[in-house]
């Protein structure tokens, strides 16, 4: 795999509404290969959120750099998940999923197909005319990846995606998204609380500090690429997650 995107020396430092200075991330170095999922876990607060606001560019002012292979074009190139899928409620599925080709302009065909295509990859065709309330928690945040990928992004960047799910319906979505990459092949950067869920979707995972949040280790996942069910009944499954509960420690 060839690189991607080099996270050089990030640090950001928020002042806070009583002026005081809370230093969020402090000299983050992370690499992430074109096509791998990086899996970013550490304790609450320690800044996961905040590194993946800067890699999306929604927030510019900070300290390092962000070196890519190829620049991200603004709003293109880069695909957002957040813990709540954030539908728009008056419209149907088909029309959230469309959003961002329409806020581009793309009426064409070309673009119309492609918004079936995306339904059918995450299993909502017969949903399409549905309005989000219809819809369960999974299907929704099924969209909301359907929505991110619309504009056919190089990387996309989830926030905590299925914290809010049940445990049953989380592992289905597991399968959903792995199933989504083995087509897509995208890029996912993955911020999650579960060891778990790290192992079972990673490639890598990094491992942050308490805040001010640091990379203290990034470890390659030592399973096959090809995850199913099983995979969660496999020892070394359950010994790489014990050992990153114990670095979280
Ligand atoms: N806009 C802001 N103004 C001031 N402080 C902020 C702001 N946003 C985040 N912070 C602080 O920066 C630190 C990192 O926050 P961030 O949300 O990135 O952490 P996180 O690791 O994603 O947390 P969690 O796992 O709980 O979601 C926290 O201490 C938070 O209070």
């Amino acid at each position: 795999m060839s690189a991607f995107l080099s996270v050089r020396g990030i640090s950001k430092t928020y002042i806070a509404a009583n002026g005081s200075k809370v230093v969020a991330l402090d000299d983050v170095d992370l690499d992430v290969a074109e096509g791998e999922i990086v899996a970013l876990i550490g304790p609450s607060g320690c800044g996961k959120s905040t590194l993946l606001r800067m890699v999306a560019g929604l927030d510019a002012d900070f300290g390092g750099e962000l070196a890519w292979t190829v620049e991200p074009r603004p709003g293109k190139d880069i695909g957002f998940v957040f813990q709540e899928p954030a539908l728009l409620p008056w419209r149907t599925v088909r029309r959230n999923v469309s959003l961002g080709l329409e806020a581009q302009g793309d009426k064409s065909p070309k673009g119309r197909e492609r918004v079936g295509e995306l339904l059918d990859l995450v299993g909502l065709t017969d949903f399409a005319g549905s309005f989000p309330k219809e819809l369960s928690g999974g299907m929704r945040q099924r969209a909301a990846i359907a929505r991110a990928l619309a504009y056919d992004p190089r990387i996309l960047l989830m926030d905590e995606p299925f914290g809010a799910l049940d445990a049953i319906t989380r592992d289905r979505l597991h399968d959903d998204l792995l199933r989504i990459w083995a087509t897509t092949r995208k890029t996912i950067i993955l911020v999650t609380h579960s060891v778990e869920e790290a192992t079972y979707l990673a490639d890598k995972v990094a491992v942050m500090t308490a805040r001010p949040g640091r990379i203290k280790a990034v470890h390659e996942v030592p399973l096959d690429r090809d995850r199913t069910p099983r995979t969660r009944q496999l020892p070394r499954f359950a010994e790489f997650a014990g050992m990153l509960r114990q670095e979280l420690e």
